[in-house]
């Protein structure tokens, strides 16, 4: 079995995550259960941190919330000292529930609505990332009415390749994120940016895409990126202070996945940095990052109950469990791969090869593919691995099924985070036409 965080196997065979036994938690908390160790969190983000001190610069590491977000994961952060991305008002909304610092928030998004910016402005958040030309008249516009100053920082797509999932890469000219370089509409966005009275051009972020295994990558993007510095040093006299490399670093969700040593991908990101800035005979900028999947993901593991087997001789064995697309989209959106384990019989052999079902009507359903297993089947439980990043976050209703509950683990004890959504949350939002129709009934 490859080891996640905290996690071990016990004297009998029960998996415990964060000195939790797992069978604890599901008969505290029920099934699906997404459980978070929290203390993997804290290293992953103090690698960052230390791999950034080492190189002796200034930095900010903005957690991108979409991959998890919560009130509880939003304090953590906090705690963590890094800074936070939010691309949405409910982000941003959760931000402020959590009492998140407003000053270390960036605002993100190809469509961030006139609500949305005016939402920002008030609260003066760190900074807003401006996306397109429509957003920046609205911004300019909004700011002037306000007589209320912002940062902003240009994103731009940098035209590299990630080498990774079509969905998931956003470097590529053909975008639809951020100025494009190579006609000339960066250019013309720092030159309407320059000299404005409201918004301070701080300076520029790219982000090449997610699940990214090659430090190249980054390299590649800050030489690109730094091309436009030259130019625009030259035309208007604009020089980042800010330099934002986005997210995107890779994690282990299957047995061939070999993510580098999260410090190796800064290292290497912030010595081409630095070689750019010394060729330009300028001061090195402030450098951000916006990790999400490589702060949460391995921190996460989903426990499902097992329910109803299907042997087709000679063909396959499925192998159903109480959540599926629901829970994580994943493997139906990217043909993502996950491993996992039953989680109340850890060290039994495997016996047989299945494929592991969600409970959706969909054939598309399905978690694992050929997953080597004991034979198992109800009253079993199985844990996968890796589902911190974009499980929860991408998790929906379909076929009115309820969202699980989450759990935080660290030092033996165990704190749910979000409760299981229930039947009543399920018709909370048609209340109102509920009552109208109660009430006219009783006034006929
Ligand atoms: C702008 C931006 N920043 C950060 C992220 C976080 O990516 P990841 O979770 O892969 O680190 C994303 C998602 O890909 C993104 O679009
Ligand atoms: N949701 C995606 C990543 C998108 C990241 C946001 N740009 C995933 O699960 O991999």
């Amino acid at each position: 079995m490859v080891q996640y965080g905290t996690q071990r196997i016990n004297e009998a065979g029960i998996l415990e995550i964060g000195g939790v036994d797992a069978t604890v938690l599901t008969e505290t908390y029920g099934t699906p259960l997404f459980v978070y160790d929290v203390e993997d969190i804290r290293s992953r983000a103090a690698a960052f941190h230390q791999a950034f001190r080492d190189e002796n610069v200034h930095y900010q590491i903005a957690y991108a919330s979409k991959a998890f977000s919560c009130i509880a994961m939003l304090e953590l952060a906090a705690d963590l000292d890094l800074s936070l991305d939010v691309c949405s008002e409910g982000e941003l909304y959760t931000a402020v529930k959590a009492g998140f610092p407003m000053k270390n928030i960036h605002f993100h998004g190809n469509n961030k609505t006139p609500q949305e910016l005016e939402m920002a402005v008030e609260h003066e958040i760190g900074c807003i990332v401006v996306d397109n030309f429509t957003e920046l008249s609205w911004l300019m516009a909004l700011t002037e009415s306000k007589k209320q100053q912002m940062d902003v920082l240009i994103r731009i797509t940098p035209g590299v390749e990630a080498h990774t999932h079509e969905y998931i890469s956003t470097g590529q000219e053909d975008s639809k994120f951020g100025f494009d370089l190579n006609s000339g509409q960066a250019d013309q966005a720092v030159d309407m940016l320059k000299d404005h009275k409201w918004l301070r051009l701080q300076g520029v972020h790219s982000h090449i895409g997610s699940q990214i295994f090659r430090a190249e990558g980054f390299e590649e993007a800050v030489r690109a990126v730094f091309q436009s510095i030259r130019k625009w040093e030259q035309a208007f006299g604009f020089y980042p202070q800010v330099l934002n490399v986005g997210g995107g670093f890779g994690i282990r969700y299957a047995e061939g996945d070999k993510p580098l040593p999260l410090g190796e991908y800064i290292t290497r990101m912030v010595k081409e940095v630095k070689n750019e800035a010394a060729e330009m005979n300028k001061p090195v900028p402030e450098i951000w990052i916006e990790p999400g999947r490589a702060l949460v993901g391995e921190a996460g593991t989903t426990i499902y109950s097992l329910g109803a087997r299907k042997d087709i001789p000679d063909v396959r064995t499925y192998l159903s469990v109480d959540g599926g697309m629901t829970d994580n989209i994943r493997p139906a959106l990217y043909q993502a791969e996950y491993t996992a384990l039953l989680a109340n019989r850890a060290n039994d052999p495997a016996e047989e090869q299945v494929s592991i079902a969600g409970k959706c009507c969909e054939s598309g359903d399905m978690l694992i593919w050929d997953l080597e297993l004991p034979k198992a089947g109800r009253g079993d439980l199985l844990a996968v691995f890796s589902t911190g990043a974009y499980g929860y976050s991408m998790a929906n209703n379909y076929n009115r099924i309820l969202r699980p509950a989450v759990v935080f683990v660290e030092n033996g004890r165990h704190e749910c985070v979000i409760r299981r959504e229930s039947l009543e949350d399920l018709v909370k939002l048609e209340e109102s036409y509920s009552l109208s129709k109660t009430a006219a009934q009783t006034d006929r």
